[in-house]
């Protein structure tokens, strides 16, 4: 775990690496570049837990609140193994840009804690959620900030996280959280709103490149949340995803992938690894597998410059958030591979989260049909204009996005006049 004092981790890095680049392209000073760096607030916690055999364990978490000026601050909670204090600063800071590219009205944030769910009791998750909302409770709030899921959280650790502070102020605050279960004031559709929202890209992508999405194979790291999300809706759409995996390995068919045989092993055993119908591959070669179609949508940083130059599809749609390292990027950008990066192409899940907060707010719920509709003409929308500005300044889609994301965030400081 890095300190204040001592070298970002290589993901944060890459964040400061993107931030950069972007404030030098819009030709912004030290001044601002600091402020826009700059998480505006950090709470580290600490938290005991009880664990179902007595004995206690002390897990620690993190909520970063990286920027606050054209809204709340908003983001997931995660909870994994890899989560430290600088892997939140990181991805506190893409929300700050996702939020901005997507114009929705929100800062960005992002919390976790060191913990490996699988280890531990359904009991013992809700007791560590409860202990840590208490924790971080002075900072959040629906005006405040508003967290969600990311890895390893889902809509019960949002119903746990609701209660505990609802319980604390004394009545119920259905818009401190978002990705809630329906019966609590969730949305229709927040579930499975970022993978369609990765399919809604994927397949303007394929329509740009003049791409059949039923002539289009795929492959698809993670079959979490996101990933598995990703795999069906790909599927419905005729695209053939030939390869798929998650934490503990890969598997492939070139005849193209069941997603219900893929869905029902997952639930039996907790992998895809062995599913009926499939051969085993190796997880590396998931990445390099010859598809149109690559969607990492499971961890940051696994394309790196060892693996780059070997991918083979000409299309990256980032599920994840950060899976590209800096240098890769620039291996791919310079292989025309066209990357779409993650602040675009997973915005569908803050999308529709903004949509619950707004819908809780006004105590007024949307039908399926209105949620995936709008969320359809943001992420479309956003893509058409996207790739108009990467073209007219012959940019990278991440050079273009940041770019935009970036100004945005800096005029909203220059309004408020933050930054005179
Ligand atoms: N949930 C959301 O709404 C959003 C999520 N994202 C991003 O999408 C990504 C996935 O999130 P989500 O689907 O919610 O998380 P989940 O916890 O639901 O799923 C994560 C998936 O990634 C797999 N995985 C973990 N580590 C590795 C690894 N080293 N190699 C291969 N696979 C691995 C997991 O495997 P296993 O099943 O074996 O544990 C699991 O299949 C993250 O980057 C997240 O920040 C972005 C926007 C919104
Ligand atoms: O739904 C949200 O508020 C945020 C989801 C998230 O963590 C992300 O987009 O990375």
């Amino acid at each position: 775990m890095s300190t204040a004092s001592s070298e970002p981790s290589p993901v944060l890095a890459n964040a400061h690496a993107q931030l950069a680049k972007a404030i030098e392209t819009l030709g912004y000073d030290e001044g601002m570049h600091e402020t826009l760096k700059s998480p505006r607030r950090e709470m580290s916690v600490s938290i005991p837990l009880r664990r179902d055999s007595g004995e206690i364990e002390v897990l620690h978490g993190h909520r970063v609140q990286h920027n606050f000026s054209r809204g709340p601050a908003k983001g997931g909670t995660r909870f994994a193994p890899t989560v430290d204090l600088d892997e939140v600063r990181a991805l506190a800071m893409w929300m700050t840009w996702k939020c901005a590219l997507l114009d929705v009205p929100y800062g960005g944030a992002k919390g976790g804690v060191a913990i490996d769910p699988r280890d531990y009791s359904q009991a013992e998750l809700e007791r560590v959620t409860r202990r840590y909302t208490s924790e971080i409770m002075p900072i959040i709030g629906p005006d405040k900030d508003i967290p969600a899921p990311d890895v390893g959280t889902d809509e019960n650790t949002m119903a746990w996280m609701m209660d505990t502070y609802s319980v604390s102020v004394g009545h119920t605050v259905p818009e401190v959280v978002t990705g809630k279960p329906v019966a609590l004031g969730g949305s229709q559709g927040r579930a499975a709103a970022t993978s369609l929202g990765v399919t809604q890209i994927a397949l303007a992508v394929l329509e740009h490149k003049g791409i059949d999405p039923t002539q289009a194979t795929a492959a698809v790291q993670g079959f979490g949340k996101v990933g598995a999300g990703t795999v069906e809706f790909l599927a419905n759409a005729g695209v053939k995803v030939l390869g798929v995996g998650d934490q503990y390995g890969a598997v492939q068919n070139e005849d193209g992938l069941d997603f219900s045989a893929l869905q029902k092993h997952v639930a039996e055993t907790g992998s895809v690894v062995d599913c009926p119908g499939t051969e085993k591959l190796e997880a590396a070669d998931l990445l390099t597998m010859d598809v149109d179609l690559l969607v990492p949508a499971a961890v940051e940083g696994v394309l790196t410059e060892d693996n780059a130059a070997d991918v083979k599809a000409r299309i990256i749609v980032e599920g994840a958030n950060g899976p590209t390292t800096g240098e890769a990027d620039r291996i791919l950008n310079e292989a025309g591979v066209m990357v779409v990066p993650d602040i675009l192409a997973n915005a569908g899940g803050v999308i529709v989260s903004y949509f619950e907060w707004v819908q809780g707010g006004q105590a007024y719920w949307w039908t399926l049909d209105e949620v995936n509709e709008k969320l359809e003409k943001r992420m479309t929308g956003a893509w058409n204009r996207l790739i108009a500005t990467a073209q007219k300044h012959g940019t990278s889609l991440r050079e273009a996005a940041m770019v935009t994301a970036v100004e945005r965030v800096a005029e909203a400081h220059v309004l408020r006049g933050l930054y005179p």
